[in-house]
This record gives C-alpha cells, structure tokens and sequence, in this order.
C-alpha cells in the first residue's frame, strides 16, 4: 500500500468513527426532541387543565392570571428547546453525510503539541472526552484555513493573537460518508475543488461556498471593525456569497447577542430573495429579513400616492425614443433628483423652513373651520427657532389636540348633534349608551339624570365624529407635504435661491417641473422624486427609525443614489452596513454612489470605512470573462479563474423569424449539451414578452416578470434588469444588435446581461452585432453570419 494510499485509508476510518459519533448523539437527540414535542403537544391540550380560572374577586383575577402565565412560561421554555434541538438535528444530518471538507495540522508557538483541527459546516463534541471532532467553520482557530498555507501562521481570538505555524493543510470531499477527493494544498483553497464547485451546473438558488472560501472573501467575511464595509468587486467575484457566509458569520460570532431579524438585506428585486434564501438555512442559520428599496418606500409612501418602480423608470429609458419630445429632460430630472446636489438643495430648503414658508393645510368640520392655515403657521413661527422643525410640528399637535377639544366643547350644544342623536338607530343608540355608562361610572353620575344622560351622548356623538380630524392632527397631516414639495416646482425662484443662482439650475427645469407637477396632481410619484419626497417629509414631520436592526446589507449597492444610502444610514441609526457592488453594473440612469468612492466614504467618514476590492472573476469560465471584460473601463484588471469552455458566439440573423427559429434551435443544441438552466435575456420587458410569444410555440420557455417570485425550472426569458445578481448556465442574448443597444449608456445593461453566463454565452443579433461586441478583439470570440443560403437555381 503507498503512503498516500494508507493516508486515505487513515482519514477514512476517522471519518467512519465521526459519522458514528455523530449518528450516536442524533439518535439520543431525535428521542429528546421527540419527548419535548410530545410533551408541548399534552401542554397545549391540557393547557386550561393545569390553569385556575376564576373571575369572581380580585384576588381570583390575580390567581388566574399567574396561573396561566406560569403554564405559558413552561410550554414557551419547551418550545424553545425543540426549537434549538430541531435546529442541532439539521446539523448533524448534514454532519453524517459530509462532517467535514479541510484539516490544519497547527502547532502554537512556544509548545510542542500538533493539533489536528477539522473544519465542517458546524461544530461537534466528542462527548466522552470533550474535544472538538470537527470545529465550525467561523470559529476563530478556522480562518487560519482560509488565511493561509503552510508554514508561519496566525489567528485572532478574543484573547489575542495566536501565532504559531502551520504543518498541514488538506482539503476533502467526502459524499455519503465516503471520502471522494483528498489533497493537501498550499495557501490558496486548492483551484481543484474551486475547479469542482464552479463547474457544476448552476441552480436555480444559490449555494454556500465555505469549502473554497476565498482569502479576500474571508475579510469580508470576518471584518467587525469599521462601521462601513464596501466592496467594490467585479461581475461574478462572489460579493454575494461573501456577505452571505458574513451574516452566517456574524450570527455565530455573536450568537448570545444577535438574531437573524436584526439584520436585513436589501436585494435588486424580489426574485433575488428567493434565489438567495437557501444559502443560509444550508448552513444551519435562519434567513435574515430581506426587502428591496421599493417595498421600503411602498410602505411609507403607498397611501399618497402610486408609486413607479425603478422598472417602469428603467422600461420608460430603455424603450422610449431618445428623440421623443420630454425624454431629454425626464434623463436629466432623474440624474439631478438622485444626486447629491439635490439632497444638499432639499437640505438648504428645510433650513429655509425654519424661518419661513412653511404649509399647513386647515382644520375644518362640517364646514366650519376649527384652525385656520394661518394661524398654525403664525403659531408655528411664535415658537422657539432653537427648536427643530420636526420636532415644531409635534409641539403644534399638541396644540391643535387642545384647540380641537375646545372646539368639540361648543358643538355639543349644536343642533346636528341633537338631530343625531334622535336618529341614532336602536343598535348605535345601545353603542352610545354604553359608552356612557362606562364614563358616568368613572365620574360616579346619577343616570337617573336626563339631563346628563343627554348631555353625555352628545360628547360621545361629537367626539365620534371628530375621529377623523383627531387622527389627522395625531398623524401630522395638517402638514401640507405635497404642497411644501410641489413649490420646488411651482415656484422657480425658490429653486433658483436654493441653488444659489440661475447658472446653476439643472437644465430643463422648466419642463422638469412641469413633469414633476402633472404627475403628482394624478397623485403620482416617479421613482426619482419618491425618496426625496420621503426625505422631505420625515425631514419636517421627524424621521422613522429602526433601532432594532445592527446590520444591514446593501446588494448591488451600485443602483442607489446617494440620496438613498443616506437614507438607509439613517434608518438604520445603530446598525452598521455592508455596501456590495459593482460600478460596471450601474445599470440605472441616475448618478451611481459607486461612481466615485468619495461619497460613498463621505456617509460614516473615512475613520469608520474600509473598502475591500474583489478583482477575480469566479462565475463564467476563462473564455466569457476575457471576452466580457473587455466592454467595461478598468475591466482589464478582471482576472478569470482559470476554468475553460467554448469561446462566446456572435450570431447574426436577418430578420426575426430567423432570430427566433435560431433560438429556439441553440435552446435545445444547449439542453442536448446537459446545461440546466438556460436565460434568454432581452433588453425590457415589452421585448421579453414579444420573445416569449414567439418563442412558447417552438420549445418550452418560461417568462420572467418582475412580479415573479421564484425561477420555475427550465428556460426563462428574462429583461436583463431582472437577471442582475443571478446566473445561468447558458446565456442567449436575444437581440444584441447595434439598433437595440447603439446606445453609450446601454453599455453596462449589456455587460450585466452577458456576466450572467456561467459556462455558455450566444450573443444573437438581428442584423449587424452592436459596437460594445464589434469592438472586443477579433480572437475573443466566435462571429457567425447567417446569410441567406444561396438558390441552387441561379446561376453561377
Ligand atoms: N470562493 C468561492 N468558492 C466557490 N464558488 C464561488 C466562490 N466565490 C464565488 N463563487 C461562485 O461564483 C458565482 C458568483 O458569485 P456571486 O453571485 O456571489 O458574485 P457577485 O460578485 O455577487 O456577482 P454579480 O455582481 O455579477 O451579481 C456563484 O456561483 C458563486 O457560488
């Protein structure tokens, strides 16, 4: 038997003896949790059993009451641990199939003892003498594995720095209890398992990669010292999965004092949610909550108005002709609403608030007004200029609550409330009458009183109905926002004054405001005024925060306008943040946070930021990469992980019907090739569903809307937009032609679209291919012209 040979030998008696030990707790656990379900189960069914109930006295009420909190408290407690247990059991069902993928002979400095340290995706006792069989691999003695190679070693511990050196590092994969591969490696993760990993075939979820772990991945992962984290990386580098193994991370690290719900992730669109949820209960953690920008302004906003979705914004650019009469100034309106400049103009206009032009929309009731627009503001500007202006409105609240009582007062004597009052209908009258008593019993009244009887259900029809208005003064709607917005628009010398001086004027203004003032008099709101008008809002009726959440993520963070960054920031006050992106992804029309670091640095300051560069491209084989990389400045320093396949093609067609007979044919030459998951990805959505229209009849396809919540599995037929952050095995470009993207601000959809590929691109184009292909280098792809076959008849 060879060395090596005796050495797998080795290590696969260690792994049998693992999996028994394992397989050993699992049995004694799944009999544990087995006895706590079936005891919560006798809890819940005797649960009024065991409780005392008794209403008579007060005594009786209290006895109750602790009877049944302390029967809540024992079945809560059980719960809990069938929870954890549950959660251990999913554990070491993954154990017993793969208990580990690395090992790291290490012996610390200034003694003698090598310790074999074996890395899993959790970690598990020996019980008979309390050493580790496996450690997880976020413990803190892990990331020498991912950090280095053999030789001199160190690691952080919240006791300090280990130091010491490395005598082994091995890498495993083991299926099924079996031992599939094993190799020692120097410091990168060996390329053959990376090998392995990225050449499967791509799911429609995303998968855990702490096996191949990278070492700048690992500092995204492992960072808790700023309070700002970016990474700018490019296409395919693994910014996602490196936050996503982060939160696993941070959830372990920190296991006593943080929870899944208090982190959040904001995701490019609902279908990315989905596509990354099973990343995290893979590793045994819960999902993190997860949101999108959108849903956060619907919530906030959705009352008021219709909102547009960043997709209708992106179909109206995408497909309108440039030419059209209003596009020029719409393309400008969003650059400026999403700029910086415009937060810092919304800011001057809020300190402008402080002193004057503030708007207040009147109290009134049954037509008679209760404070007038103008008395709220001469009230308003009487107050201390000390105080906040958010802080102003709720002082004028208060103030309004007490004139409303005053005004309530004299309308009980009003004639409307005695005709109320007699005809009420026999069940409101019982209503009213109730209420009544309950007052009178507080107060110690007579009912025998009519006269008192009378005079209470007029304070109850009365305050009945100033509901409405009472809750509108509680909810600061006496603020007119819209309005307070709207004079941006409406008045151009205030815009001109705010910016301080005409030459400074965003072009177009006058036909920006007048897009700007015919939406919202439809009660309408495009997705470049949604958060500056929030920002507006909350700036004079105070801000929402969420103090519960400590991080937050930020994917694709290159689609936010400054504008939004600052807003999540404040938030999410206590939290820290994690901004992921790619400047060459920038695919929205407004100025990009990630366009320069400056701004971006600028939210926590330079002191508290650090940013984290991933230049190593793991999705797309060596051949899409060199050949992708090549349409985006700075792309060249892109470096392909050196995984092979076939050299893009570039097909041109003549016209539709071929296009989609052509398609339709490398579907299938493609499914025939063994590749799972297949996108034909189109320019917009009207495109996507003219594709699939034309495309359903010849083989089976699937249509991705934005509304979509989940890939089904096959061929999808997807806007390049809702492909951001998700990958295929093979990618068919539908129409890139030079009449579809001729456009300089399309380049980065179209290399978004291409970066999807993981193994195979086709780039079809009816007619000639658009410039950001023709200018690639002539041996970095595959050009075929399908010209139309030549008559046999003609002659010669
Ligand atoms: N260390 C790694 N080991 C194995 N696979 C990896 C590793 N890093 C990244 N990958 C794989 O590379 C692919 C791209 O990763 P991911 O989606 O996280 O990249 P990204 O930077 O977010 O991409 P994009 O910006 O293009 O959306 C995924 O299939 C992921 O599993």
């Amino acid at each position: 038997m060879s060395m090596k040979e005796a050495e797998w030998q080795q290590e696969q008696s260690r792994v049998d003896e693992v999996i028994q030990k394992v397989a050993l707790q699992m049995d004694e656990l799944e009999k544990r949790t087995g006895n706590v379900r079936s005891d919560v189960v006798e809890i819940r069914k005797h649960f009024w059993d065991e409780v005392t109930i008794n209403f008579s006295h007060a005594e009786d009420l209290t006895e109750t009451y602790f009877s049944m909190k302390q029967q809540a408290d024992v079945m809560s407690e059980r719960e809990r641990s069938h929870r954890h247990a549950s959660a251990t059991l999913g554990k070491y069902r993954r154990l017993v199939q793969s208990p580990y993928f690395g090992r790291i002979d290490f012996v610390e400095e200034n003694t003698e003892k090598k310790e074999s340290i074996y890395l899993g995706i959790a970690s598990f006792m020996d019980e008979e003498n309390d050493t580790f069989l496996i450690y997880d691999w976020r413990a803190p003695v892990s990331s020498l594995y991912y950090d280095y190679g053999p030789g001199a070693a160190q690691y952080d511990t919240p006791g300090g720095i280990i130091k010491g050196e490395m005598l082994l590092k091995r890498q495993f994969v083991i299926r099924d209890g079996q031992i599939k591969l094993l190799f020692d490696t120097g410091i990168t993760i060996g390329d053959e398992l990376l090998q392995q990993a990225l050449s499967r075939s791509a799911d429609s979820q995303m998968r855990s990669i702490v096996a191949t772990i990278q070492k700048e991945q690992n500092q995204i992962i492992r960072n808790e010292r700023s309070r700002m984290l970016i990474v700018q990386g490019a296409a395919g580098s693994g910014k996602t999965s490196a936050a996503l193994q982060r939160v696993a991370y941070l959830l372990y690290k920190n296991r006593e004092t943080l929870r899944a719900d208090q982190m959040v992730l904001f995701s490019p669109n609902p279908l990315f949610n989905s596509y990354v949820s099973t990343v995290l209960p893979e590793l045994g953690e819960e999902n993190m909550e997860q949101t999108t920008f959108q849903e956060y302004l619907e919530n906030r906003l959705g009352k008021e108005f219709e909102l547009e979705d960043p997709f209708e914004q992106m179909e109206y650019i995408l497909s309108t002709d440039p030419h059209t009469e209003g596009y020029a100034a719409r393309m400008e309106s969003i650059r400026y609403k999403s700029s910086a400049a415009y937060l810092e103009t919304l800011r001057k206009y809020t300190e402008r608030l402080e002193t004057e032009g503030m708007l207040f929309k009147p109290l009134a009731f049954r037509g008679k007004e209760i404070v007038s627009a103008e008395a709220m503001k001469v009230r308003f500007y009487a107050m201390d200029a000390q105080v906040k202006l958010a802080n102003r409105v709720v002082l004028l609240r208060d103030w309004l609550l007490t004139e409303l009582s005053a005004f309530a007062k004299k309308e009980w004597n009003e004639a409307w409330v005695e005709e109320e009052m007699e005809l009420l209908s026999q069940e409101d009258y019982q209503r009213a009458y109730q209420k009544v008593r309950k007052q009178g019993r507080n107060k110690e009244m007579s009912f025998d009183d009519f006269n008192m009887e009378k005079e209470l259900l007029a304070r109850v029809i009365v305050r009945e109905r100033l509901k409405p208005v009472r809750s509108r003064i509680k909810s600061l709607r006496f603020v007119d926002v819209t309005k307070l917005y709207r004079q941006l628009f409406d008045n151009p010398h205030l815009l001109t004054e705010l910016v301080g001086g005409s030459d400074l004027v965003p072009a177009y203004w006058s036909e920006i405001s007048r897009q700007t003032t015919e939406r919202m008099d439809k009660k309408e709101l495009s997705y470049e005024d949604s958060t500056p008008y929030l920002y507006l809002k909350e700036q004079v009726q105070g801000f929402q925060m969420n103090t519960n959440v400590r991080h937050v993520f930020v994917d694709e963070a290159q689609d936010y306008s400054p504008f939004q960054l600052e807003f999540l920031k404040r938030l999410f006050p206590r939290g820290r943040m994690t901004a992921l992106g790619d400047l060459n992804q920038a695919i929205f029309a407004h100025t990009s946070v990630f366009g320069e670091e400056e701004p971006l640095v600028q939210l926590f300051g330079s002191e508290q930021t650090e940013l984290i560069r991933l230049t190593r491209s793991y999705r797309s084989t060596r051949e899409i990469v060199e050949f992708t990389r090549g349409m985006v400045p700075g792309g060249e320093s892109i470096i392909p992980f050196n995984r092979g396949g076939e050299k893009p093609q570039v097909i041109s067609v003549m016209n539709e019907d071929e296009l989609h007979e052509q398609v339709a044919m490398h579907i299938e030459e493609l499914q025939a090739d063994g590749y799972e998951s297949i996108a034909v990805i189109c320019k917009t959505a009207a495109e996507s569903r003219a594709a699939y229209e034309a495309l359903a009849s010849r083989t089976p396809v699937n249509l991705v809307k934005k509304e979509t919540a989940a890939f089904s599995k096959g061929t999808q037929i997807i806007p390049a937009y809702l492909a951001k952050g998700v990958e295929f095995d093979a990618v068919i470009l539908y129409n890139g032609s030079q009449h579809q993207y001729g456009r300089e601000n399309e380049r980065k959809l179209f290399y978004t679209a291409c970066t999807r590929a993981m193994h195979s691109l086709r780039v079809f184009s009816i007619g000639e291919p658009s410039f950001f292909v023709t200018t690639q280098p002539q041996e970095t792809y595959v050009p075929i012209a399908l010209v139309p076959e030549a008559d046999p008849a003609a002659p010669r």
